[in-house]
């Protein structure tokens, strides 16, 4: 009898490390922020439960950022969400946000930390390099992030991660790994089933119907 028995990722750990929680959402804002976009927040936040909101604005002014998220933050306080701002420590601190994601040339994680304190939440982008994630790792960040694991017109990526990126770093760190790129309900589960910790997930809310969206992932993430 073969009692080799494939263990869910979460629960195969031989280390007496705590099991992983459930994954969650971890949604990613529009590239520009329209009056509207509380009310859309507001239904998508209704529908499920989403654990992180990212505001990720490109190409505008400081003041933007600056303006949108002071609207957003009391609403992702109100449904217990963590506010992550793109980019920016500088603006992440100015705002009150819980925390910041870094890409390779946002900044170090030592000066977002110093900036920040200890309680924020640090993420960082490390494509589909497990060098650039252990690195992360040692650098003391909240999160490491992958990607992108299928085409987007979100954004130009470069890299294509294979999921089991996403099981190799459950097995070697207790850091929770984001997974990113054209995520959608659809296409999700090998990225959960790889031990994805977060699907960071923009498209597949915000163009289309953001509840129903969400709905869609709490079906696949219950
Ligand atoms: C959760 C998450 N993962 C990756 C990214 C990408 O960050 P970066 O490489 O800095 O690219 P931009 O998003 O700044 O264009 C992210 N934002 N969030
Ligand atoms: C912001 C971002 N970073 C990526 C990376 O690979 O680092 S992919 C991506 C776009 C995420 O949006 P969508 O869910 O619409 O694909
Ligand atoms: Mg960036």
């Amino acid at each position: 009898m073969d009692d080799e028995v494939a263990l869910d990722p979460r629960f195969a750990d031989r280390f007496g490390r705590e099991p992983r929680p459930p994954c969650q959402l971890y949604l990613i804002s529009p590239e520009r922020y329209d009056p509207g976009f509380p009310e859309k927040l507001k239904a998508a936040l209704d529908a499920g439960v989403v654990a992180a909101f990212q505001l990720r604005l490109k190409g505008v002014e400081d003041m933007e950022i600056l303006r949108a998220g002071a609207a957003l933050k009391p609403i992702l306080a109100a449904y217990d969400v963590a506010f992550i701002l793109n980019d920016r420590a500088d603006l992440a601190k100015e705002l009150g946000a819980d925390g910041v994601h870094l890409g390779q040339t946002d900044g170090s994680v030592a000066e977002a930390r110093s900036l920040l304190g200890h309680d924020a939440q640090i993420g960082v982008t490390c494509h589909d390099s497990r060098h650039l994630a252990m690195e992360a790792g040692e650098a003391g960040a909240d999160y490491v992030a992958f990607g992108a694991f299928y085409p987007t017109s979100t954004k130009a990526t470069t890299h294509r991660p294979d999921p089991s990126i996403l099981s190799w770093w459950t097995t070697i760190s207790e850091i929770p790994c984001v997974a990113i790129g054209g995520i959608t309900a659809e296409n999700a589960s090998p990225l959960i089933e790889a031990g994805a910790d977060f699907l960071a997930v923009s498209g597949a809310v915000w163009n289309a119907d953001p509840a129903s969206a969400v709905r869609d992932f709490a079906k696949l993430l219950k």
